[in-house]
């Protein structure tokens, strides 16, 4: 579905961060980007969503090469929510999660009934009815968290990039995000990338994981294929213990920093 071939790219003329990445985003799965501080996980998401611009390979959705489409056009197809996202001050959710709807509208266009609908499902698919006429100010960090994945939502996405979706917030709203994903995955085949610290929530989430190591895509697989003690000491420099629950799910301890 999104395919990166031979990818470069640089914050500085003189020095490459990313070369020769190539990588194969897969329709209707979640691939987790993962791996430590500073090691390119939201430069290789920024350039998949078609953020970044590479210096020099190709980036398709589907057939379609990103120098060939324009920024509507990618808007259509890809929503994407951030670490850090500005809100005007008195912006109330619906008409937040409503602005959605930009990309598939005409210049000057009215909000129509379709917009209407999308917006009204968007709201239900993050269970945001009580919070519609709040402001998204006056929210908490994961009520808030919601209202961007809700505005994503309503742009209608194939495919939704999340960058840390779940960073400042509590182990309930953690897995309240992610549950959502999961959720909006299964039941309306939204494709999912997206960037995770934690381990054992991308293993549990993810039908992909993708490890970044100074901005070199290391290794990337089914979690339960690729995850092992080995390549958690090279890649974070972290011992501990891999091990699987009763109903063989894998999950990770870590021990003690080597
Ligand atoms: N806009 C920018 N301009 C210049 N350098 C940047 C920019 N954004 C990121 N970098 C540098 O690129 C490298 C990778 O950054 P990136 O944010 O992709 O890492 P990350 O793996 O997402 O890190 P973290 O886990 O800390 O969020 C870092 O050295 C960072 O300083």
């Amino acid at each position: 579905m999104i395919s990166a071939k031979n990818i470069e790219f640089s914050y500085c003329s003189h020095k490459e961060f990313i070369k020769n990445l190539n990588l194969e985003i897969k329709p209707g799965e979640i691939t987790t980007i993962i791996g430590p501080n500073g090691s390119g996980k939201s430069t290789l998401l920024n350039i998949l969503c078609g953020i970044n611009k590479p210096k020099s390979g190709e980036l398709y959705l589907y057939r379609d090469s990103y120098k060939n489409l324009k920024y509507k056009d990618i808007a259509k197809k890809i929503a994407t929510v951030h670490q850090q996202n500005a809100v005007p001050e008195d912006i109330s959710v619906e008409e937040l999660i409503a602005y959605g709807r930009i990309p598939h509208r005409k210049y000057f266009q009215k909000t129509n009934t379709d917009d209407k609908e999308i917006v009204e499902w968007a709201i239900e698919s993050t269970n945001l009815h009580k919070y519609r006429n709040k402001k998204v100010m006056e929210l908490s960090g994961g009520e808030r968290q919601r209202v961007f994945i809700s505005m994503a939502l309503a742009q209608k996405p194939e495919v939704l990039f999340l960058d840390e979706p779940t960073t400042y917030l509590d182990i309930f709203h953690q897995i309240e995000i992610l549950e959502l994903v999961s959720k909006l995955n299964k039941e309306n085949n939204i494709t999912v990338v997206m960037v995770l610290h934690d381990i054992n929530q991308a293993i549990k989430y993810s039908h992909n994981i993708v490890i970044m190591k100074n901005g070199k895509l290391i290794k990337e697989g089914i979690p339960e294929q690729i995850i092992n003690i080995n390549l958690l000491k090279e890649v974070y420099k972290v011992e501990g213990i891999v091990n699987a629950t009763e109903d063989d799910e894998m999950y990770f301890i870590p021990t003690k920093v080597c």
